[in-house]
């Protein structure tokens, strides 16, 4: 039974960031299991008191004291605590059995919070994905009502309901052998909500939504990942609460030094982005954090997400590693190329617009003014990673029901293309292998090829690598038709 002990009372009141990180380890590292209630109600009072309109007097020095943090009470955690639970165990009638969750059951604990919040509110709004903020104004985003259906059910006793975790999605698990799944929260504007239904039977299922159904499906240590990751340290559009950012950096390290982030590509690509901008000392760099994002995704999740390429991508380019992060990108590529495009999958389109239409303008317009005599315009892999990443998302655009590619796209693309000059593009040799329908890109003589054979057809993948056959007949061309065009010209 998870639960606020007497050894987590007594850290309070708490005055710092390493009290709280010291009540995280207490939960995580004890015999039973974290309570989810207890921590997301710790961590949304710390972060609302300071990134709420009171407190956006910017502090110009960083604190130095021990004491960083304003004096959190027990009796306040207490109150909240105590009523969530009064919340749910008045509500749900959970049968003392306590067996396995049933589909009625968790469709009753999503239908508690879902009536209780506040009719109307900004949905996309920063800080309201905590119990604190279901508690204190009665409003959750997206993510927030699935962890707080995941949090009431471990209040009624149902271990056995997970959060279940895409990359733009959230749902859960339940059932004696976790393989019952149920929508309890709504995803996007304007889409009727779906709570209480299967997850993606029908076209969805093709959808990047769902991930291919290879979603991160959550122990209680990744479902307290998970409410660490989704804290906001966001003060306003332009700066961050200071405290609030070290406390999710050394609180995603406590769950990264446990290795509960190992199958959790998101979170490790969160760590990355913090070190990034302040590295802890003794700790692994960023960059390697971004490498070990898409090793966990590609060793877990059959390389179906997206997210840990544009991470790692995002990285290279903020860093002007312009050829790493062409490479990211085509990678990123190959991975949604295996989907079709759905009107649910908005998050990863602006995702690859932007990658498309702002960020490789931006690298050719600096690589094509200055006399830099690297420049990616005369490598042929860069060329090739390019080619690589615009395919993909023709790829993505074939087969699906709605278009991904317009005139916007194509501009940018074509003076992409251009910028490098015909030897260079002859020096990039391209291979198909038909019967697998997987491109092979031949870089330095050694062949690149996607690490499983996808069938959109059937959505079955294979992982023996394909034979490499020739492409010299047109009708061959691995390419889609529009960069085959683009690459005869
Ligand atoms: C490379 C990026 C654009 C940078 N941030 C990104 N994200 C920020 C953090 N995100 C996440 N981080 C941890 N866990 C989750 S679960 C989820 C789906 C809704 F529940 C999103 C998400 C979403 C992705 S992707």
């Amino acid at each position: 039974m998870a639960g606020f002990r007497d050894i987590d009372k007594a850290l309070f009141p708490i005055k710092s960031i390493n009290t709280v990180v010291q009540l995280f380890r207490n939960q995580l590292e004890s015999p039973s299991v974290p309570d989810l209630a207890l921590l997301s109600i710790v961590s949304g009072v710390i972060e609302n008191s300071l990134t709420s309109r009171s407190n956006t007097a910017l502090q110009v020095c960083e604190p130095v004291e021990q004491n960083n943090l304003p004096v959190l009470e027990l009796k306040t955690v207490e109150i909240l605590y105590n009523k969530f639970r009064s919340i749910m165990l008045n509500a749900v009638e959970a049968n003392k059995s306590k067996g396995f969750a049933t589909r009625e059951l968790v469709k009753k604990v999503s239908d508690v919070i879902w009536n209780s919040l506040t009719r109307s509110y900004y949905k996309d709004r920063a800080h309201l994905q905590s119990l604190y903020s279901f508690l204190s104004g009665n409003k959750l985003d997206c993510f927030g009502v699935a962890f707080a259906v995941v949090a009431g059910c471990q209040c009624l006793g149902f271990n056995d309901v997970h959060l279940a975790l895409s990359e733009d999605h959230a749902w859960v698990i339940f059932g004696e052998n976790g393989t019952e799944t149920a929508e309890v929260t709504w995803h996007g504007k304007g889409n009727e909500d779906k709570r209480g239904q299967e997850i993606g039977k029908g076209v969805s299922a093709r959808s990047w939504l769902y991930v291919n159904n290879k979603p991160v499906v959550c122990t209680r240590h990744m479902e307290v990942a998970a409410l660490v990751s989704a804290i906001n340290p966001s003060l306003n559009s332009t700066h961050d609460a200071y405290e609030v950012a070290l406390l999710q950096q050394e609180l995603l390290w406590l769950l990264y030094d446990l290795g509960h982030l190992k199958k959790y590509p998101m979170a490790i690509g969160n760590l990355g982005d913090l070190e990034e901008i302040s590295a802890t000392e003794g700790k692994v760099p960023c960059k390697v954090l971004f490498e070990e994002a898409v090793f966990s995704a590609r060793n877990y999740y059959s390389n179906q997400h997206v997210y840990p390429y544009t991470y790692q991508g995002g990285y290279f380019y903020r860093n002007k590693m312009y050829e790493e992060a062409f490479e990211s990108w085509a990678n990123a590529s190959n991975v949604i190329r295996m989907y079709n495009y759905s009107r649910d999958d908005e998050e990863i389109y602006k995702e690859f617009l932007e990658i498309a239409n702002e960020l490789i303008p931006h690298i050719m317009k600096i690589e094509s003014s200055g006399f830099s005599a690297n420049t990616i315009l005369k490598k042929p892999k860069c060329f090739a990673d390019l080619l690589r990443f615009y395919d993909g998302i023709c790829q993505w655009e074939e087969g699906s029901a709605t278009p991904v590619l317009h005139i916007g796209w194509a501009k940018p693309l074509v003076l992409t293309i251009s910028r490098f000059d015909a030897d260079v593009r002859a020096q990039v040799n391209i291979v198909c292998d038909k019967s697998e329908e997987n491109m092979l890109m031949k870089k330095n003589g050694t062949y690149f090829n996607n690490n499983n054979n996808y069938d959109k057809e059937n959505g079955t993948t294979s992982n023996e690598s394909p034979s490499v056959k020739n492409s010299n007949d047109k009708d061959n061309s691995p390419f889609h038709p529009s960069i085959e065009a683009l690459t005869a010209a």
